[in-house]
């Protein structure tokens, strides 16, 4: 990703990087991760935008060794942390981890490498330090304990697959209605190591970097933004919404296949 193509990524909401991944790529959950809380870093203007350094915790009794990861890590990436599958759930409070995997400390030693943000799909700690840095941190929960003993990080640059969609819900992650017959189940959405990071106070949302041109999607979005500000002046003028969308949506066409 080129330092222009960071800067606009950060320009656009993540509802707009949504709307994108729809309607150029057909995914249909938007590249959305559901249920993500924004602890800090709301005063930073435009979103936070990087490339996924992933990290994998799990339980202590894994017989892979603990290893450093918050020492190395690349300028303007994006820390996103995340249990093994078994220590997750679908349903709040969606990991069964009640300790805390990211704290003050490592919020300091990301940030002076140059992170610009952490998403840990578990617990944190110590936020009135990440809101003293102005360091964006973004989880499913808080906690008070730290993770000695309990989790620890066992690779890095690795496929992080998320639990996002409960087995009690006929909706899976892409919006497909799906049986309730089919049993008990996880519905599980990937982060790739090196995917493209777009945060704001919507929560978190992922370009995967394997199918998506960056730039195709960067243009397809600028003129995204362009269609809804007609749209709006029209309907401040008093025009209908489904006929203002009709006339300017055209606008879009050419992105079409
Ligand atoms: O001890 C921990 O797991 C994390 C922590 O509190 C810090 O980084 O300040
Ligand atoms: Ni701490």
């Amino acid at each position: 990703m080129t330092d222009d193509q960071l800067k606009t990524l950060s320009e656009f909401s993540t509802c707009d990087i949504s709307d994108g991944l729809q309607n150029l790529y057909g995914i249909k959950d938007g590249g959305y991760f559901p249920n993500l809380c924004q602890r800090s870093g709301q005063e930073k203007t435009g979103s936070i935008a990087g490339k996924a350094f992933t990290v994998l915790f799990a339980h202590a009794s894994d017989e892979r060794p603990s290893i450093n990861y918050i020492d190395e890590l690349p300028s303007n990436s994006v820390l996103v942390m995340a249990y093994t599958p078994e220590l997750q759930t679908s349903v709040a409070p969606y990991t069964y981890v009640n300790n805390a995997i990211f704290g003050g400390l490592m919020a300091r030693r990301a940030q002076i490498q140059g992170v610009n943000g952490t998403i840990v799909f578990g617990r944190v700690r110590d936020i009135g330090e990440f809101t003293d840095l102005k360091y964006p941190v973004f989880s499913y929960g808080l906690g008070a304990a730290a993770s000695k003993g309990v989790v620890k990080p066992v690779a890095i640059n690795t496929t992080l697959s998320i639990a996002t969609s409960s087995d009690t819900i006929p909706i899976d992650s892409s919006g497909q209605l799906v049986s309730k017959s089919c049993g008990k189940r996880k519905i599980a959405m990937n982060i790739d190591d090196g995917d493209y990071i777009v945060c704001d106070v919507h929560g978190v949302t992922r370009i995967p970097h394997a199918t998506v041109d960056l730039d195709r999607l960067i243009t397809y979005i600028k003129s995204s933004i362009k269609v809804d500000a007609l749209v709006a002046e029209d309907i401040l003028k008093g025009e209908p919404a489904e006929a203002s969308k009709r006339k300017h949506r055209a606008l879009l066409e050419k992105f079409k296949d």
